[in-house]
């Protein structure tokens, strides 16, 4: 499989499928650093990201928001002193969509 952040997010429709357990399988050791977690019910990818301050996180935050509105796909963001929880779900389908591991993998990279 190509590198999961180099996948094309494809279009998301209000009856698209939840990802399956098996691409559950496939995709999540590519974002090992992010927990599957049911927030209000609903299946998420979660990340806490750690910096020095805060404009450091709020640099990343605008990093991330950058390669959200790229794909047209968006997260829920808390940004604080020195960190940053980036929370990743498809709200069409509330729940998780192959698009949601790709921009978990983008997130990882814009961190750096
Ligand atoms: C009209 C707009 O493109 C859609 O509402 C997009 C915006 N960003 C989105 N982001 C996420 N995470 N899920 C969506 O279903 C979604 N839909």
């Amino acid at each position: 499989m190509t590198q999961l952040s180099r996948q094309p997010c494809e279009a998301c429709r209000k009856h698209s499928p939840t990802v399956s357990e098996a691409e559950i399988k496939l995709f999540k050791p590519e974002v090992p650093e992010w927990r599957i977690v049911k927030r209000d019910g609903i299946m998420q990818l979660e990340r806490a990201f750690t910096f020095d301050d805060f404009r450091q996180a709020l640099a990343f935050t605008n990093r991330v928001g950058e390669i959200a509105e790229a794909a047209g796909h968006h997260p829920a963001l808390l940004t604080e002193w020195g960190r940053v929880t980036v929370n990743w779900w498809t709200h069409k389908i509330n729940g998780l969509h192959r698009n949601d591991f790709i921009l978990a993998a983008r997130t990882d990279e814009v961190a750096k």
